[in-house]
């Protein structure tokens, strides 16, 4: 049985995420909250609000992190013509990370119940709020980027059907609140949120971020003032929306439209139209290295299977460079309250 008290983070769950959130969430694969921290009411518990509010909280966990020993991580890059063949990218020093074990008392305490407690409480919240997501299980990962370094992330999903059960990617920034985070600071987390374009979050302090781990492609643009982030990966299932009635389709071009909004298809559209951003944020997030150019000719090479892959989905449409992709895509008349309605799990 718990004997301590709920954190703060936990408390902001049970009142802070709502169910507005969730379905867009749900709906359009993700969704933010800022000021996730800002809990109101005190619910009777005057003697912790006093010694813990959203100030003291985040940067208690600031200082748990710089504690970890943090480390440069790497890109893997697997070879699956090669039997699997692993080759590890290293990145830019600008990102440290660590997700080893925590101790659940003294110097890691509050980490330690966020990523415990805290994911619990969210996965629980969660599956209230919206009963077609299961969700069990939570890993966690804790980065901290120095100032002045221009860490980056590279253009990614975080996960893969084939590959694990990740399924939500939930995002905690306990920043310095001291100054608002400003364009020029830089680490937004982009998110390429196609046909609508790509949204920009600053990580300021208690911003939740929430996504679709398989299929919501995003970076982090390179930052230059101290920026933290807790990494919360959420497993289990997530059920599509069952089928409504057949939308009515009026051409062979709504239908192509239709299916260029399939989820798994979406994510090659928008490697291939957003196929420079990516390339150049590969070569900004890693080190020059011998393993860095294998890493940038297996990105074109995805690119080359990507574009095929299309030209094979769509036989009708003639398609035969990626300048002739974007131009078909870009002609697309997409409705965006469809696109936004439509996003299958
Ligand atoms: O730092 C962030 O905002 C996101 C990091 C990220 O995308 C990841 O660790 O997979
Ligand atoms: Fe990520």
């Amino acid at each position: 049985m718990r004997t301590d008290l709920p954190s703060l983070f936990e408390r902001a769950v049970c009142s802070r995420l709502t169910a507005h959130a969730v379905r867009a969430l749900y709906t359009k694969g993700w969704t933010v909250l800022p000021d996730f921290l800002q809990v109101r009411g005190h619910e009777g518990i005057q003697e912790h609000q006093d010694e813990e509010n959203e100030e003291t909280y985040a940067r208690a966990l600031c200082d748990e992190i710089r504690a970890l020993p943090l480390q440069t991580n790497h890109t893997h890059l697997v070879d699956t013509q090669r039997g699997n063949r692993t080759t590890l990218v290293r990145k830019c020093d600008g990102v440290r990370e660590f997700d080893g074990p925590l101790e659940p008392f003294g110097t890691q305490a509050k980490l330690s119940s966020l990523v415990t407690d805290g994911a619990s409480s969210l996965m629980a919240m969660m599956s209230v709020l919206e009963p077609r997501m299961t969700l069990t299980r939570a890993t966690y990962k804790l980065q901290m980027s120095p100032a002045g370094q221009c860490g980056s992330f590279p253009m990614h999903t975080d996960s893969d059907e084939m590959v694990d059960e990740r399924r939500i990617t939930a995002l905690f920034y306990p920043n310095a609140r001291d100054r608002p985070w400003v364009q020029e600071d830089g680490g937004q987390l982009r998110i390429y949120d196609w046909p609508h374009g790509a949204v920009d979050v600053p990580p300021s302090n208690g911003t939740l971020v929430l996504f679709a781990s398989t299929s919501m492609v995003h970076r982090v643009l390179p930052v230059q003032r101290e920026r933290f982030c807790v990494t919360l990966w959420l497993s289990g299932k997530v059920k599509p929306a069952s089928a409504g009635p057949a939308p009515k389709l009026v051409s062979e071009e709504a239908a192509m439209r239709q299916r260029l909004l399939d989820r798994k298809i979406r994510k090659h559209v928008i490697r291939l139209l957003y196929r420079d951003e990516w390339e150049q944020s590969l070569l900004e997030a890693h080190e020059e290295s011998e393993e860095r150019s294998q890493l940038i000719q297996s990105f074109h090479q995805e690119c080359e299977l990507a574009l095929s892959n299309m030209i094979r989905l769509f036989p009708d449409v003639n398609i035969q460079t990626f300048a002739d992709f974007d131009r078909w895509v870009n002609a697309q008349e997409i409705d965006l309250q469809q696109a936004d309605t439509q996003f299958g799990w």
